[in-house]
């Protein structure tokens, strides 16, 4: 009989049974809008990470064995799980990682339909017959059967800032597969986690298949991710995190989405009004922490006034606030990201960018930052703010926009903002990033395109057949027909 959830203290998930970690041990989550307490999660032990490794281990087996219609079963229950928690779940992840109520709710439908697609393109996942024939040194007495096949165990680790739909999106596509997982949420947004993982065992999730590990990253991180008994590796979250992930793990695939620094390039012929509400929006939605926020503008000198002056009018008009109110701009995870944030702009404003809406901070909530006259030597023009600040940089042609744009350490998306398509392709292909977006703000949806980072900004490719395929080996099975 599996216990129930208790009341603000969120259980683990262990094999199939909820239950308290043995460390005795847990970790309160406060709001980062009015520092109120959302709950608690298990700070988990090492010894119950390899219990839940294990598991999973086991699980898979018979999991792998079965066919993926009878895979998508599984995820459609669970997609309408999550749909009928859709309120408690919206909720919690406003309380908890301060989103507003809206957008919450729109993670949710966001991620029901991720997984009900998922489960439809899992159908449609089918091996290659190759006659060996078609190479000249080869004979048509061969015949490659290959077929794609799970990994194992798949150990996902997700971010604060879409902590359902992040989190779900690498779990999903590793189950239709034929993988277990063992799912480590961002301690903040590990209720939230805990609340999806609630409603994929309502929808009859076989034990051990998930295990939810709860519990610090910087105390339990390495001893997951250097598991021998890890097969796969599907990460998001910062670079550096990332980065380190990547040289620990020893002879498996990691994916990794990791940070941005996404400009918009800004051309003489742009629709101004079309560009800048894509700007702000792109820029300061869930007060820019967005791995695909717009983190910079990079506009031709001769039209930056007649652009600026509409940033920031729509800055201006940003609403700000409390979640609760569905504001865009809210209070930031908490101090110390807030506090990078203003040292960003601190440092901007002493070496002489110029402020064009005022510089004010509450707590975590800083206010919207618009800063014109921005210069290279500058932190902001390079660092990931992940908050509410949009720096603008002057340049005199597109070859320094381009070349500003590639000297970043990042390289997830770009948008460009002109008329000339033929312009902009030529752009788009001197771009050293994942993706370009022609005349539309970065981001990740919809949630089929392919979606990747290159240099700092990720490794492996998801969109949901991609995140499928990446969670897959080939097996290659040859028939050598006529022999003897
Ligand atoms: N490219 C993309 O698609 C996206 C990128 N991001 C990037 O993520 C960053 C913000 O997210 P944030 O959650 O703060 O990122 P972090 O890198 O701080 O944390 C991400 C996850 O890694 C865990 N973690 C921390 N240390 C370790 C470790 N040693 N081993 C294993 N896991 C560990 C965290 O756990 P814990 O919370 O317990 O510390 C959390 O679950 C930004 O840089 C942003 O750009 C965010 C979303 C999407
Ligand atoms: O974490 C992120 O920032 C997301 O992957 C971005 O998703 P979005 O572009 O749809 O907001």
């Amino acid at each position: 009989m599996k216990a129930e959830l208790i009341a603000n203290t969120y259980q683990l998930l262990l094999n199939g049974e909820w239950k308290e970690t043995s460390s005795g041990k847990t970790i309160e989550n406060l709001s980062p809008s009015d520092n109120m307490p959302v709950g608690a999660v298990q700070a988990m032990t090492e010894n119950e990470v390899d219990l839940a490794v294990a598991g999973a281990k086991t699980a898979q087996k018979d999991w792998a064995n079965r066919s993926f219609s009878e895979r998508a079963e599984l995820l459609y229950a669970w997609a309408d799980q999550l749909l009928k928690m859709k309120e408690e779940i919206a909720e919690t992840i406003m309380k908890e990682v301060g989103k507003g109520y809206s957008s919450a709710e729109k993670e949710v439908v966001r991620t029901a339909d991720f997984i009900k697609y998922t489960a439809e393109e899992g159908k449609r996942i089918h091996g290659e017959l190759i006659n060996g024939g078609n190479f000249n040194a080869g004979s048509a007495n061969k015949l490659a059967m290959v077929q794609r096949k799970p990994f194992g165990v798949v150990l996902a680790i997700s971010p604060f800032n879409y902590p359902v739909n992040l989190s779900a999106s690498k779990i999903a596509p590793a189950l239709i597969a034929g993988n277990a997982v063992v799912f480590k949420p961002a301690t903040q947004g590990a209720i939230s986690g805990t609340l999806m993982i609630k409603a994929l065992d309502k929808a009859g999730l076989p034990a051990g298949l998930v295990n939810l590990v709860t519990g610090k990253g910087s105390e339990i991180g390495d001893h997951l991710t250097t598991h021998p008994s890890i097969n796969m590796i599907n990460f998001t979250g910062g670079t550096e995190t990332g980065e380190a992930i990547s040289r620990k793990a020893s002879m498996i695939p990691v994916i990794l989405e990791l940070g941005g620094k996404d400009p918009a390039i800004v051309l003489n012929d742009a629709n101004f009004e079309k560009a800048a509400e894509d700007i702000v929006a792109g820029a300061f939605s869930y007060s820019g922490q967005r791995c695909t926020a717009i983190k910079r503008v990079l506009v031709m000198d001769e039209v930056a006034d007649a652009l600026v002056d509409k940033l920031k009018e729509k800055v201006n008009a940003l609403k700000v606030g409390a979640p609760e109110d569905n504001a865009v701009v809210t209070p930031l995870i908490n101090g110390k990201a807030a506090d990078v944030v203003q040292q960003l702009v601190d440092d901007a404003v002493v070496k002489g960018a110029t402020a064009l809406t005022e510089i004010k901070r509450a707590g975590n909530l800083v206010y919207p930052v618009l800063l014109d006259n921005v210069t290279v030597d500058m932190e902001v023009a390079w660092k990931e703010p992940f908050g509410p600040v949009l720096p603008v940089i002057r340049v005199k042609n597109i070859e320094e926009a381009v070349t500003i744009a590639n000297e970043s350490e990042y390289g997830l998306q770009a948008s460009i903002f002109t008329k000339s398509v033929e312009q902009a392709i030529h752009i788009s292909n001197e771009l050293e990033t994942g993706t370009v977006q022609i005349n539309g703000k970065t981001e990740r949806g919809p949630d089929h395109f392919p979606f990747l980072g290159v240099k700092g900004s990720g490794l492996g490719v998801q969109g949901i057949r991609n995140s499928i395929e990446s969670a897959t080996r080939e097996k290659v099975i040859v028939l050598n027909m006529n022999q003897g």
